[in-house]
């Protein structure tokens, strides 16, 4: 049976040291980069790309990997529409709280629904939400197969697989779009500065 909405007769705390403050300890602000895109379109690598980039240039950053977190957070979770929205769901909460930590929180997941994305984005206030989009053709990421999935899913012996089985929606409207370059995949450091560029000019890289 579902507990689900089971939080009445709850209240809200709050607390003197707020958002405001840890950004300033931190110069920096709080925000999530939500990575989204098929399996092995390079979204982990841009995750760690950038945490490192970030990282060198002394700002706080934290990834939550969609592969690790179903090892832990979210592993009664499967891969059902409604389980990957609750997975989205908790991720989406759990990255509202590091943004309000103060850090910039890197999600990477397939997240293949729009509407599941889309209620991340509410979650958050608008320009806190920077959802970046791996646009990488599936041929490519079939091609790459670092796990092995893809041929499994070919094969039938994964069922409702995305990009194969299971649809993946593009977003509409999305702050940034990685895509190949004359048929070619940028570096991962060529991805995370285009990502730190956006952060740099839209001000979450300094506290005025
Ligand atoms: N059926 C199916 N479809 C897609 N992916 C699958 C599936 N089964 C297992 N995997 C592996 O799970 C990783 C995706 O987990 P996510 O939490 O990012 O998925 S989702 O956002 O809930 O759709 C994904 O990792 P990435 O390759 O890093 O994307 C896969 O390794
Ligand atoms: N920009 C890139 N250039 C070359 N290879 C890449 C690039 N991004 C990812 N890869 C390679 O593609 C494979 C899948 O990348 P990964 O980041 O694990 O994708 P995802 O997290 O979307 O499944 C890995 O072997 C990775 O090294």
């Amino acid at each position: 049976m579902s507990t689900l909405n089971n939080s009445t007769n709850v209240f809200w705390q709050e607390c003197q040291v707020g958002k405001v403050d840890r950004q300033k300890l931190l110069n920096q602000k709080g925000c999530v980069v939500w990575i989204t895109g098929l399996s092995g379109s390079g979204k982990s690598t841009l995750a760690c790309a950038l945490s490192r980039e970030l990282h060198s240039r002394g700002k706080l950053s934290y990834v939550l990997d969609g592969d690790n977190l179903r090892h832990g957070l979210n592993k009664d979770l499967g891969f059902k529409a409604e389980d990957r929205a609750e997975n989205i769901r908790r991720v989406g909460e759990v990255a509202k709280l590091f943004a309000d930590a103060g850090l910039i929180c890197i999600a990477s997941l397939i997240s293949p629904y729009r509407k599941d994305r889309d209620a991340c984005r509410a979650m958050l206030s608008d320009p806190n939400f920077i959802e970046v989009f791996m646009n990488m053709p599936l041929e490519l990421c079939e091609s790459r197969d670092a796990k092995g999935l893809y041929k499994l899913a070919r094969a039938g012996k994964i069922k409702g697989f995305t990009g194969i089985d299971d649809p993946y929606e593009p977003p509409e409207n999305c702050e940034i779009e990685i895509e190949q370059e004359n048929g070619v995949c940028p570096m991962p450091a060529a991805m995370a500065g285009h990502v730190v560029s956006y952060l740099e000019e839209k001000g979450f890289l300094r506290v005025q």
